[in-house]
């Protein structure tokens, strides 16, 4: 089951804010000219110890009239699509607009979840000034300051109550999260568009200013998931040193909150320090990860080149090397959708449960070919294994003596899991206990 809440309202009614406060952190980057946040946001919150997802829907650059209108539409759409419950942010200063009842259309008509909020209500002095909200037609509103936090505690109870009705368990069931991340300038936006095969971004000119990171969700050609899209730094202009440093968090994030990884290099630059410390990155996190070689058609061809780009790759990533390496154009959307394939046959390897009958043969037998090397004159009797209930693979094999097992006994065991058994593109861990 999902829980998306998604952040909807005109520029300016504080949705920015709203949203650092929810997910306590500078998902977005807000600022005093409206307009700054750019597409969607998105974040973890928890209240009451459920763990929900935000959209904000901010971030519109065109403000005028017509345009602008459309614009709105647009997000309100999506969010429709995408979320689970909707928050409506509307501004108790102004009152109710033109632009707000026009939302109200629409989210009338979508059947959704709502919940109106109406925002900047910084002391009871405003309370009446915001009961003119019910005209919305859309039920309860509630009083807020997204500055101060009052009022989010009853707003938040109405939303998980929201939440419980649109599904009836509790069970948590996730599409696959995939993300693209990568240096900047590696082709990740590129990547994403012929993937999605539309232009789904606002794209901007405008000098030092950021993408925050984009979550689509993929349902076509049998596949269904999301991809994030790590946020990228817009190439003109200045870019100040605190955003650069938000685009870093972002990406680590962005590792964080995916199942697999899709790392992307430049065939150009072949795989660099920074490429190294990204894969370790998701390694550490114990994620799924392939690795694209993009730009292959600025390259030579031949199959040997190819077997030469991957031979220098395996050995920068020792000794995790069971990963997919694949060569690919997303200009010329070369091998773009086989790495689709293969990043969702690595999300379906990182959730491989082994049963223990299979895994004892399988070990056991490799044990007794080579088993560990007895430390003292004391013998190591490894007994059985098993795989344990973790959300990533992980093995525990039972011995007399685990703390005498060194690295490369640990590396012997987790190849023969690998010769035996599908984790491609999956870190494992390998744990030796006492029996
Ligand atoms: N008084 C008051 N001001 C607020 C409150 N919440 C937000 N603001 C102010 O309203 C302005 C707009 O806030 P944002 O969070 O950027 O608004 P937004 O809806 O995300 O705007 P866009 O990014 O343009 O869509 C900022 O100057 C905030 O400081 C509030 O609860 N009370
Ligand atoms: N020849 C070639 N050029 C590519 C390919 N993929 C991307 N490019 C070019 O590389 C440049 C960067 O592409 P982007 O998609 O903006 O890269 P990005 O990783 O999203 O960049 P940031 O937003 O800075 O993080 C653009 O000029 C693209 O046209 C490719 O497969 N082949």
């Amino acid at each position: 089951m999902s829980r998306i809440l998604a952040i909807v309202g005109r520029p300016n009614v504080g949705k920015s804010t709203l949203f650092n406060r929810l997910t306590e952190s500078r998902e977005a980057i807000v600022d005093e000219v409206s307009g700054v946040t750019r597409d969607r946001n998105y974040g973890k919150s928890e209240w009451n110890g459920k763990v929900f997802s935000v959209i904000d829907t901010g971030g519109y650059v065109v403000n005028s009239g017509d345009v602008f209108e459309a614009e709105i539409n647009k997000q309100v759409h999506l969010a429709i699509d995408e979320a689970d419950v909707i928050l409506f942010v509307v501004d108790v200063e102004l009152g109710i607009t033109d632009l707000d009842d026009a939302v109200a259309a629409i989210l009338r008509r979508s059947g959704k979840k709502v919940v109106v909020t109406v925002n900047k209500v910084d002391n009871n002095q405003r309370i009446p000034d915001a009961q003119e909200f019910y005209g919305l037609g859309l039920g309860e509103i509630f009083c807020i300051s997204s500055m101060t936090g009052s009022g989010t505690g009853d707003m938040l109870d109405q939303v998980i109550n929201s939440f419980a009705e649109t599904s009836g368990s509790d069970e948590e069931h996730e599409l696959p999260y995939l993300s693209v991340v990568g240096r900047p300038n590696v082709g990740k936006s590129s990547f994403i568009n012929t993937l999605l095969g539309e232009e789904r971004y606002i794209v901007t000119d405008i000098a030092g200013t950021t993408r925050d990171s984009i979550h689509t969700r993929y349902n076509k050609f049998g596949h269904d998931f999301v991809i994030i899209d790590t946020a990228g730094l817009r190439k003109k202009g200045k870019v100040h040193d605190d955003i650069e440093f938000y685009s870093v968090l972002r990406s680590v994030r962005t590792i964080e909150s995916s199942d697999v990884c899709l790392l992307l290099v430049d065939a150009t630059r072949g795989m660099e320090a920074q490429d190294v410390n990204v894969f370790n990155l998701i390694v550490r996190n114990k994620k799924g990860v392939v690795i694209l070689v993009n730009k292959w058609d600025l390259i030579e061809k031949d199959g040997y080149s190819t077997r030469q780009v991957e031979a220098e790759i395996r050995e920068r990533i020792a000794p995790f090397t069971d990963v997919p390496i694949i060569f690919i154009s997303a200009k010329t959307k070369q091998r773009v959708h086989k790495a689709l394939d293969i990043a969702m046959q690595v999300f379906k390897n990182r959730k491989n449960r082994i049963k223990t009958s299979k895994l004892n043969e399988v070990l056991l037998e490799a044990v007794e070919t080579y088993p560990p090397p007895s430390v003292k004159g004391k013998y190591i009797k490894i007994k059985y294994v098993t795989q344990l209930p973790s959300p990533t693979p992980a093995f525990a094999l039972f011995a007399n003596l685990p703390q005498y097992i060194r690295e490369p006994y640990k590396r012997y065991i987790e190849n023969k899991i690998r010769e035996n058994f599908d984790f491609t593109g999956v870190p494992i861990q390998v744990y030796f206990r006492q029996k």
